[in-house]
């Protein structure tokens, strides 16, 4: 199964809607074109996770990780898949919490201090490209108009209102060890928020998904840009909220990072940014008004007599298994 590419910019926004929902229905993971992302934006946000990377570990090291999933976080501390990596993954990460008033909430490096704008810069592109795509879903969904219409997801996903959105730099250092579980890099997981935005180099592909329709891993290779200028297509994926919303319609499907034998062997550095988008904090994760989604509920899924919980309950639960917070 291979991963579609949904144009955002063409002028039939149903059709849009529909390839999008298409997608997101099945394999779960979409490559968006059309997209306000240049190509200098990606080239910019790459540049500046190798130079932080780059720095002594001291300098990285100033804010560690917290429970609430912001700062730094060493090699080997992220446990994705505890039964399959008990030893955790094998790779450093720079976690910013969500940037209200131009910054995250939270102390950074002085080498990010330095970087504020064009962080928020990116941050925020990636926020207004996340509602876009869920004004996209809505549609697609036919969420009643007098409900909320398209705005339904939009509207529990205002830039201003706190929530747990996470922006991410990741680096993968080289390892030349050929034993098979050295070559995944990040343990098979699903991602905790509503979507998730997944920038990758060219020459340094690694994701895998697993297919919920031919329950095999399927490798999302690298797709070039066919605008001058523009951004290669970026990765989208559902991540758990969405597909709770939905009754599971849409699919937050698992994944991993895994490197290739060949590039294994060759010593290769990988480098990725993930933008991990949340509702808000008090949004209650109760099911969407659409007839789609009616459909599947009134089959019993989602039922409606189970405890209505809100996004930042849902999320503190997550992130105690994953780091083993005790909470
Ligand atoms: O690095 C990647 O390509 C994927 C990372 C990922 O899935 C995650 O951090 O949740
Ligand atoms: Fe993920």
């Amino acid at each position: 199964m291979s991963v579609a590419v949904v144009d955002i910019s063409q002028a039939d926004s149903n059709k849009a809607a529909q390839e999008l929902v298409d997608a997101c229905s099945t394999l779960g993971f979409v490559f968006i074109e059309g997209s306000e992302f240049t190509q200098a934006d990606i080239d910019q946000a790459f540049d500046l996770s190798k130079e932080y990377f780059k720095l002594p570990v001291e300098e990285k090291a100033e804010v560690p990780i917290t429970p609430e999933n912001h700062g730094y976080s060493r090699i080997n501390l992220e446990v994705l898949d505890p039964e399959n990596q008990p030893k955790g993954d094998p790779k450093e990460a720079f976690n910013f919490g969500q940037f209200l008033h131009g910054r995250p909430q939270h102390e950074l490096p002085k080498f990010f201090e330095s970087k504020l704008p064009e962080l928020t810069y990116l941050e925020s592109k990636c926020h207004a490209l996340c509602v876009t795509l869920l004004k996209l879903l809505a549609k697609g969904l036919k969420i009643e108009a007098d409900k909320g219409g398209d705005n339904w997801f939009a509207d529990r996903h205002r830039p201003n209102e706190k929530s747990g959105c996470i922006f991410r730099f990741l680096y993968y250092h080289a390892q030349n060890s050929a034993s098979p579980e050295e070559q995944i890099r990040a343990g098979a997981h699903t991602d905790y928020g509503s979507l998730t935005l997944l920038f990758q180099k060219e020459g340094e592909d690694g994701l895998e998904v697993l297919s919920p329709v031919t329950k095999e891993w399927t490798r999302v290779k690298f797709v070039p840009s066919s605008k001058p200028g523009a951004a290669p297509p970026i990765i989208v994926n559902v991540a758990d909220l969405l597909s709770f919303w939905t009754a599971g319609i849409l699919k937050s499907s698992i994944h991993r990072v895994r490197f290739l034998p060949e590039a294994q062997k060759a010593g290769r550095d990988r480098y990725s940014i993930v933008y991990f988008c949340h509702p808000e904090n008090d949004a209650l994760l109760e099911p969407v008004p659409s007839p789609i989604v009616a459909q599947i509920e009134a089959r019993g899924a989602n039922r409606s007599d189970r405890e209505t919980i809100t996004a930042k309950q849902h999320l503190d639960k997550r992130l105690a298994a994953t780091y083993g917070w005790k909470k």
